[in-house]
């Protein structure tokens, strides 16, 4: 297992975020599921050491992750939403981030060019749209190829296509571990290995993919009957519009 949490809690005031996680997360890719304000982010943010456990443990490759600044280092993350200083450009702030890593100019480049930031790059990351800040966010947790990568919603504000390409790369970085947090999840559903499902400050579900699909179809498959709502619509109590609007007949 690279990481590893027992009876892990994190309380804020009287909210139980986390409240008792015993979870071990192996090697390869794993997607963290849950409904809103569940725990997910929280626990992500104990694995990389932005928050002390209230009680409990996690260890990450073995080590503590609070007040560790080596075990930072073998790791990349991206959280949602994504935070930046605005008044740099995406360049400037790659550039520092890279260097700090012990990166060059090169792999500024490298991850610039793999997210498909290079466009808006010598802008100052305050214009950036929410897809630009995501994008920029990815390329950051790539910095220096880590032996492991958190995201966040990594698919949350972007496009088809670089939905499709982020898939891809996570999928093609066989040496790299990640651990990601999405609700959009069915796209992912091929390439994961593992499956954890946090609700309610609780662990509900962990194991392999394969095996807890179906469960995990039940749980988060959006079931949405398109008749009942164009029945509804045609019923003798619409406004007698007949379908869905088109913006010329607004
Ligand atoms: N820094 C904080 N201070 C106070 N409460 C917090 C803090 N961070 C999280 N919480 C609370 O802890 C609970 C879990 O939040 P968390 O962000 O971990 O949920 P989540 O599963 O990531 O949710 P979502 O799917 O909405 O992103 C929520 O009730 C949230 O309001």
């Amino acid at each position: 297992m690279i990481i590893e949490a027992r009876d892990l809690k994190k309380h804020f005031g009287s909210i139980k975020a986390l409240d008792g996680v015993t979870v071990g997360i192996p090697k390869g890719i794993t997607l963290i599921l849950g409904p809103n304000g569940g725990g997910k982010s929280t626990f992500l943010k104990l694995a990389t050491g932005v928050y002390r456990p209230s009680a409990g443990e996690i260890r990450v490759f073995g080590e503590v992750p609070w007040n560790n600044g080596r075990l930072k280092a073998r790791f990349g993350v991206a959280y949602d939403p994504p935070a930046f200083p605005q008044f740099t450009t995406g360049r400037e702030w790659l550039t520092l981030f890279a260097e700090s890593k012990g990166f060059g100019e090169e792999e500024v480049e490298r991850v610039a060019e793999l997210f498909e930031v290079k466009g808006f790059l010598d802008k100052r990351i305050s214009g950036y749209s929410s897809g630009m800040l995501k994008r920029l966010s990815l390329a950051q947790a790539f910095v220096g190829k880590p032996e492991l990568i958190f995201l966040d919603e990594p698919l949350a504000n972007i496009d088809f296509d670089s939905m499709e390409r982020v898939i891809e790369i996570i999928e093609e970085m066989k040496k790299t571990n990640f651990v990601v947090i999405s609700h959009i999840w069915e796209p992912l559903i091929p390439i994961v290995d593992w499956v954890v499902v946090i609700g309610n400050g609780k662990l509900v579900l962990s194991g392999e993919a394969e095996e807890v699909q179906e469960e995990v179809e039940k749980l988060f498959k959006p079931h949405i009957e398109r008749s009942k709502r164009k029945g509804a619509q045609e019923g003798p109590s619409s406004s007698g519009q007949e379908g869905r609007q088109t913006p010329a007949t607004r």
